[in-house]
């Protein structure tokens, strides 16, 4: 099942759950609206190339569009419809006025140049200027983009509309970037974690994290949950996977695949088969790369918990397969909703012209998460589910409700 059908069924299931009427529950699911645009640049070579971007705006119910963008060489319209429609749930579940898009271009960013990237970054924001806003969606970094990514966006933005920090998010910090945006889903990672955890009374540390991917959500989550006591066991990104059942050095890793450009060739641990590394022994499983569990390797899955902190990770045959394991997953649209949730603060604090320290930033993003998770664990209660759908019918009701408040008629 792609993630355009497996994101659907979940709301459609949520919907079911909430006995949403018939016809809101069609308009919910429609994209308010999808954009691609073609994007031609010369490369360094003097040739030209072409690339499709996209921005699917979901909804808008509850405030700004706001989502990501995403340069890998996988990305199709399918796949940014369903993260676009998965930032509307997220969005509501992290009770932050915002409703949901994403963005995407199809391109392999490590095979182009800096000068490349900025091109193409600049080509596809003149394409796209019109569409976006500090009241109409707002973008962020994702898969393969980084603050950088957003400076660029920011600049070019600004030759059409004047200079405006709060059209993106993830700037960096002299920019107008919030202090610990870097950190934020990872961090969000985190605090999610520990209170799931704590439910089954036990605490990050001593237990045996295993965590796929170790970009910008991966390295920071394996970084923080390693300074909590938890020991990261296994790690992998698209260059190799290592393992110290003692647990990884994050620290002298995170020097290494800088330096490297990946983690393949650490020697604080015995390289594995990246294939093998889902189902490795451990106690919690942190997705945060693409997906990964799927129906193949589901069965064999030996992590107790499952944090999702990519998104969409877990196919649906998946979820079947593992809710009969009784592995308990903390959903992305709950796990991973710290970096919208800082991007959020960025774009106050940009509006204000006001900036905050760092552990204003991190406390209010601790009471976010942990308030999410509460309201979660609420909606589990209310209608004998599982988080997943508790995370969904909190997030589709939110929406719904601010669409009928809007004055929605069929
Ligand atoms: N950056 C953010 O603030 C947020 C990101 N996410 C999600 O988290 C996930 C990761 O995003 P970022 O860390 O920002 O991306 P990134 O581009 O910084 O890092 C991606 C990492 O995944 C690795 N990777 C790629 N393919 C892989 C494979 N087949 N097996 C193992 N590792 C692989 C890469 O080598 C890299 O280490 C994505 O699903 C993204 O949508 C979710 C919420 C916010
Ligand atoms: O920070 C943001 O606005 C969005 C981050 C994102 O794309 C996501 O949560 O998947």
């Amino acid at each position: 099942m792609n993630a355009l059908a497996a994101t659907s069924r979940n709301f459609k299931q949520a919907a079911k759950l909430l006995r949403l009427d018939s016809k809101l529950e069609k308009s919910l699911l429609i994209p308010f609206r999808e954009i691609k645009v073609e994007c031609t640049i010369p490369k360094d070579d003097g040739t030209l190339a072409s690339f499709v971007g996209f921005r699917v705006q979901h909804d808008n119910a509850r405030g700004p569009m706001k989502g990501g963008i995403r340069y890998h060489h996988e990305v199709d319209p399918d796949e940014v419809n369903a993260l676009a429609q998965l930032m509307t749930w997220k969005t509501a579940v992290a009770n932050i006025p915002y409703g949901g898009a994403k963005g995407g271009i199809g391109c392999s960013p490590g095979q182009l140049s800096i000068s490349e990237l900025e091109r193409l970054t600049r080509v596809f924001t003149q394409k796209i200027h019109d569409l976006i806003g500090i009241h109409t969606d707002v973008p962020a970094p994702d898969m393969g983009t980084n603050s950088q990514t957003m400076a660029w966006i920011l600049d070019e933005y600004s030759k059409f509309h004047g200079y405006s920090p709060a059209v993106v998010t993830g700037k960096p910090v002299d920019l107008g970037g919030s202090l610990g945006r870097d950190a934020a889903t990872g961090r969000g990672v985190l605090f999610a974690t520990e209170a799931l955890l704590a439910e089954y009374g036990k605490s990050i540390s001593g237990q045996r994290f295993v965590i796929q991917g170790f970009g910008n959500v991966g390295s920071w989550a394996a970084q923080l949950i390693s300074e909590a006591g938890g020991k990261v066991i296994a790690v992998s990104d698209v260059t190799g996977a290592i393992k110290n059942s003692n647990g990884l050095d994050i620290l002298k890793l995170l020097k290494h695949s800088v330096e490297n450009r990946g983690i393949k060739g650490f020697n604080g641990g015995d390289a594995i088969d990246p294939k093998s590394l889902l189902t490795e022994d451990c106690d919690v499983l942190v997705p945060a790369a693409l997906g990964g569990c799927n129906q193949q390797n589901a069965h064999d899955i030996k992590a107790k918990f499952i944090v999702e902190a990519a998104n969409h990770p877990t196919d649906p045959e998946a979820d079947e397969i593992l809710a009969k394991k009784e592995v308990v997953i903390l959903p992305d649209i709950l796990a991973n909703s710290g970096g919208v949730t800082v991007s959020y603060f960025e774009w106050v604090q940009n509006i204000q012209g006001f900036m905050w320290d760092e552990n204003k930033v991190n406390s209010e993003l601790r009471n976010y998460m942990i308030n999410g998770f509460n309201d979660v664990k609420e909606m589990c209660k209310t209608h004998h589910c599982d988080l997943r759908m508790g995370a969904f019918t909190l997030g589709v009701n939110r929406v719904a409700r601010a669409t009928v408040l809007r004055g929605w008629e069929a």
